[in-house]
């Protein structure tokens, strides 16, 4: 199984974001992306899940589009994914039950230490314990390719040791994983770095630039 790419690149409306990349992820490896703010690392996550436009040049997971893919690819970002009207357990559970991992449910809540926060509603969890019950998620989802948007933000130092060894224990089983972070991460990785495309001179509708005077 292998995650690899040639020429990719996203655009923002009319302008490409970053200077085309190329890459290869084998199985059981992970690469931290990094680059400035607005440099288009989300994009790019998002648009490898299949999330928002499609990115340029070529990308394959085992020679298919990873989008096209079913249930190989997630993606956990800024919004994490957490109903807050329902309790942790509640929000795991669903996760689990969809990937048929119910009973790995409580063992990832432990492993990010939530096990005692079931009955919580999710709404009511601290910014880090939210980001905490988002990657629990990771746990109980089967996808062989992880796409981590700024994993560590809010994560107390328990918890970034927890998401390393989440992380180490889905690369020893022949996962891959594409980490977008500022800060570091406790897993061994290969780093690339986004070069901010030269915005050239727009000669056409920015559909992400508002009117003048809006
Ligand atoms: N929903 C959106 N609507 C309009 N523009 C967007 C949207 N999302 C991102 N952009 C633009 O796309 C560019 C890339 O943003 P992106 O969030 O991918 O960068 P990033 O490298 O992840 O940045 P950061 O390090 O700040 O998280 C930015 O110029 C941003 O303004």
């Amino acid at each position: 199984m292998t995650l690899s790419a040639e020429d990719l690149t996203c655009r923002s409306g009319a302008d490409r974001l970053f200077a085309p990349v190329s890459f290869t992820v084998p199985a059981g490896g992970a690469l931290l992306l990094q680059g400035p703010n607005g440099a288009g690392k989300t994009t790019l996550l998002r648009a490898i899940a299949g999330l928002g436009p499609r990115p340029e040049g070529r990308i394959a997971l085992d020679g298919a589009a990873p989008w096209a893919s079913d249930g190989a690819v997630a993606l956990t970002g800024h919004l994490d994914a957490v109903k807050p009207g329902l309790t942790v357990d509640e929000n795991l559970g669903f996760w689990a039950r969809l990937h048929g991992r119910a009973d790995a449910a409580a063992g990832a809540l432990a492993a990010f230490g939530l096990g005692g926060f079931g009955e919580r509603l999710a709404g009511r969890l601290s910014a880090g314990q939210k980001r905490r019950l988002g990657l629990a998620r990771l746990a109980v989802d089967g996808a062989r390719l992880w796409l981590l948007d700024e994993p560590t933000v809010s994560l107390d130092a328990d918890s970034t040791a927890a998401l390393g060894r989440l992380i180490g224990e889905h690369l020893a089983r022949g996962g891959m994983a594409l980490i977008a972070t500022h800060l570091p991460v406790p897993v061994a990785a290969e780093t690339l770095r986004l070069q901010p495309a030269a915005a050239r001179h727009r000669t056409e509708a920015d559909p992400f630039l508002a009117e003048p005077g809006a």
